[in-house]
């Protein structure tokens, strides 16, 4: 029985709770003592072979791929009493809970919540893993307002998961497997669902859900304006009338956002997602057990959701105000916790004590000085990097950097293009010291920052990549992008801004990551700190004059401050 069988090496912290798929544990590895989930498969899962066959392909898949939008898959251990999933932690709430406690969450906060969506989508769909089960269960959100998609592929694909149907496309309710367009499918209904409380047919039992789903128009009047649409074109009967990619959706929905809610509504939306993750988090909650298979499959947060009167929403309202303030203190103190796993598995050391919310800093120029110092104090830190891309050019990286407030960082990086397929789709070592790379690309080579003329070849192309990454993960780009900043706006642990793009090309360090945008270009960054004042995570997104379809992002997680380095030429 899977109740009684341990995974060896975990030790269990406590119960998280037990859905369709199986029973999940907060457990610490032994080994690394870095935070993880275990997923204890339920017996239906692990003793179906064709979910076997396919759930080890996509492991295989799935322990390569790191991307901030996904819960980071670890492992995949099978036994004769079991199998279980073991993969990152992520400190925070799941969306479920957060649309159950605080109701819709309006319409910025819900773009935030389906981008990332897409953009993690489109990294799995990449490396030909379809998700398979996407609902607001798998949306975990952290302290920042970020959300990671959680049950990679762990669904047999044969609707038995009542509580899944709300978001189930068409063509799997007439026996097709999962594929990226009912993810699709399922990502924009559950995008109803933030918008108006309720998912997008909201029906009593599974004959008359099929159908709806099969058969009924899409009910957009209920929708804000300009977002009907990116609706309409994501809930489409027919997988091949659905946009063709989560990219191409992505691209619609930045556009759609930008031209109804203005160039700032992503940040404005992030910082209304970590309000709403906060308040959540000091929410009691008592989740509903899953409904019978076969009983009736409107969410269990409907019925409760529609009784709402007006009286009791400002009641809510005013709740979740009060509570948001307590949460914030909670998920500072924990914020320590939620960082990345080291690059090594060694997690951060522990925080110094929490300061009081009066004691931070409330500036552009003070935030900048208290996190400068606060890493210069520590030198050195394990960072995973991240630069997304509408149409090539993404890289990923993963290492260690030292860091003083006069020099440039020194960076021992692995890096490579997370695109499948891509000729630099290699791991390749770098180690960059001042204004030199060192590519061990068949052997190390240096290579100078200022390259001579002549073709790039792929050690050129790799250095050009760590340079990138460099400069995107540094502490440098963070000051940078925060003293650039008008002015910040705090939520919780988050701070979010947009930055000057002239300010940012004249920087001396980070300016030639900025220069190739053009003038114009708007950069939207967000970046949390743990208590104390260190950062934890850093999101940056560039848009280029010439719209979404050009859209950046970098994403960095940063752990393991303060542990020794000696970062030396090869
Ligand atoms: N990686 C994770 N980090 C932190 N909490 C998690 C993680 N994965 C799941 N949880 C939490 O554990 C609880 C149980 O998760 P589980 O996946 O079983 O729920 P579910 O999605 O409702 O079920 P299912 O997908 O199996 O139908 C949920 O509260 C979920 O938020």
């Amino acid at each position: 029985m899977t109740d009684i069988w341990a995974v060896p090496g975990f030790t269990h912290v406590r119960e998280l709770g037990a859905g369709h798929s199986g029973r999940v544990v907060q457990a610490m590895d032994d080994l690394t003592r870095t935070p993880v989930v275990v997923k204890y498969l339920d017996e239906r899962l692990w003793r179906d072979e064709r979910f076997q066959d396919r759930f080890r392909a996509d492991a295989r898949v799935l322990a390569r791929l790191e991307d901030p939008g996904l819960v980071q898959f670890y492992e995949y251990v099978e036994s004769p009493q079991g199998a279980a999933v073991i993969t990152e932690f992520v400190e925070g709430v799941s969306l479920a809970r957060l649309l159950d406690t605080q109701g819709p969450t309006g319409p910025l906060a819900a773009l935030v919540i389906f981008g990332g969506s897409l953009m993690a989508l489109e990294a799995l769909h990449e490396a030909r893993v379809a998700h398979g089960a996407y609902s607001p269960a798998n949306v975990l959100i952290d302290g920042s307002g970020t959300g990671k998609l959680a049950d990679v592929a762990v669904t047999t694909g044969d609707g038995s998961d009542a509580r899944g149907a709300s978001y189930r496309a068409p063509e799997l309710w007439d026996g097709a497997l999962p594929g990226p367009a009912a993810d699709l499918y399922a990502a924009t209904a559950v995008f109803v669902e933030c918008l108006t409380g309720l998912p997008p047919f909201a029906t009593k039992n599974l004959s008359s859900l099929a159908k709806a789903h099969r058969n009924e128009q899409v009910p957009v009047q209920a929708l804000p304006e300009p977002l009907r649409a990116l609706v309409s074109a994501g809930l489409a009967k027919h997988p091949g009338d659905r946009p063709s990619s989560a990219a191409s959706l992505l691209t619609a929905l930045d556009e759609a956002a930008t031209a109804a809610y203005g160039a700032t509504w992503e940040a404005q939306g992030r910082h209304r997602l970590a309000e709403l993750a906060a308040a959540t988090a000091a929410t009691p909650y008592a989740p509903k057990p899953p409904p019978r298979d076969n009983g009736p499959v409107a969410s269990p947060r409907a019925g409760r959701r529609r009784r709402r009167g007006p009286l009791l929403a400002t009641v809510a309202l005013a709740l979740a105000v009060i509570l948001a303030i307590a949460a914030f203190v909670g998920l500072r103190a924990r914020s320590d916790d939620t960082a990345a796993p080291a690059a090594n598995g060694t997690p951060a050391p522990t925080a110094t004590p929490t300061p009081t919310a009066t004691g931070l800093p409330q500036t552009p120029a003070a935030l900048a000085d208290a996190i400068g110092n606060a890493a210069a104090g520590r030198g050195a830190a394990n960072f995973a990097h991240r630069r997304d891309a509408c149409c090539g050019n993404a890289t990923a990286a993963r290492g260690v950097f030292s860091f003083t407030l006069a020099g440039p960082m020194a960076s021992d990086m692995t890096v490579w293009s997370p695109v499948r397929r891509d000729p630099y789709a290699r791991r390749v070592r770098a180690v960059l010291i001042d204004e030199t790379t060192y590519v061990a690309f068949r052997g190390w080579r240096e290579v100078p920052a200022v390259p001579r003329a002549g073709r790039a070849d792929a050690t050129r192309v790799y250095a050009s990549m760590a340079a990138q990454a460099r400069w995107g993960a540094s502490v440098h780009n963070i000051l940078a992008l925060v003293r650039s900043s008008p002015e910040i706006r705090r939520s919780g642990s988050t701070y979010t801004g947009t930055a000057a793009l002239a300010d940012l090309v004249r920087d001396g360090t980070v300016g030639r990551l900025y220069a190739p945008f053009g003038a114009g270009a708007r950069v939207a960054f967000s970046v949390r700190v743990g208590a104390d004042l260190l950062p934890r995570s850093l999101q940056v997104t560039v848009t280029p004059r010439s719209g979404a379809r050009a859209r950046q992002v970098f994403r960095t997680n940063y752990s393991g401050w303060g542990r020794s380095v000696s970062i030396k030429a090869p």
